[in-house]
C-alpha cells in the first residue's frame, strides 16, 4: 500500500444485446425489444462500476473473483457480485469517495432510469445518492453499439483510505 490517502480506479464493460433476455442496467430492469447476453444477468454498468473498485484497491478484476466459468455465477445478480466485491475493497482499507460512470447504448432511453440505478449503487456502496453519478450517451450511429448489437459502460471511482 502506498503513502497516498486516495486512489483512482476505472472499469469498462461490454454485453451483447440479444433477443429473448431481459435488460438489466444498474439493477434496474428496463423495457426493451433486447436484453444483455452473459454468464450472469450482464449488467454491463455493474460491471464497469465493480471492475473500476477493484482496480482502485489493486485486487484485480471481475472475472478473477467471479470466474464465468463457475456455474455458481449462472444467472447471478449483479448486485451480488458488486455488494461481495465492495466488502473486499473496504477490507483492503479503502472506501468509496465517488464515482461517475456513462453507458453507451443508441437505445433505449436511460435517463429515466438513471435516478433508480442511482439509488441501487448508493445503497449497495454505503453512499449518499450524490456521490454517485450516472450518465448516457448514444454512439450517434457508429460502430457496434451504433448498430444496438451491444450495450458497454464505462465507471471512474476515487477511494480514500478507512
Ligand atoms: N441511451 C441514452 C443515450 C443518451 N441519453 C441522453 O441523451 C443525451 C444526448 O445523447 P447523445 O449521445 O445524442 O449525445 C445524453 O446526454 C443523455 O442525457 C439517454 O438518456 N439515453
Ligand atoms: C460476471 C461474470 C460471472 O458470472 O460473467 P458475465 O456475466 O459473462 O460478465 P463479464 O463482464 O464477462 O465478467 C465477469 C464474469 O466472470
Amino acid at each position: 500500500m502506498n503513502d497516498f490517502s486516495f486512489r483512482i480506479g476505472q472499469g469498462f464493460d461490454v454485453h451483447a444485446l440479444v433477443e429473448g433476455r431481459p435488460l438489466i442496467l444498474g439493477g434496474v430492469t428496463i423495457e426493451h425489444t433486447h436484453g444483455l447476453k452473459g454468464h450472469s444477468d450482464a449488467d454491463a454498468l455493474l460491471h464497469a462500476v465493480t471492475d473500476a473498485l477493484l482496480g482502485a484497491a489493486g485486487l484485480g478484476d471481475i472475472g478473477r473473483l467471479f470466474p464465468d466459468t463457475d456455474p455458481q455465477y449462472k444467472g447471478a445478480d449483479s448486485r451480488v457480485l458488486l455488494r461481495e466485491a465492495y466488502r473486499r475493497v473496504l477490507a483492503s482499507g479503502w472506501q468509496l469517495v465517488n464515482l461517475d460512470a456513462t453507458i453507451h447504448a443508441q437505445a433505449p432511453k436511460i435517463g429515466p432510469h438513471a435516478p433508480a440505478m442511482v439509488a441501487h449503487l448508493a445503497s449497495d456502496l454505503g453512499v449518499q445518492t450524490t456521490e454517485i453519478n450516472i450518465k448516457a450517451k448514444t454512439n450517434e450511429g457508429l460502430g457496434h453499439l451504433g448498430r444496438q448489437e451491444g450495450i458497454a459502460a464505462n465507471a471512474v471511482v476515487l477511494l480514500r483510505k478507512r
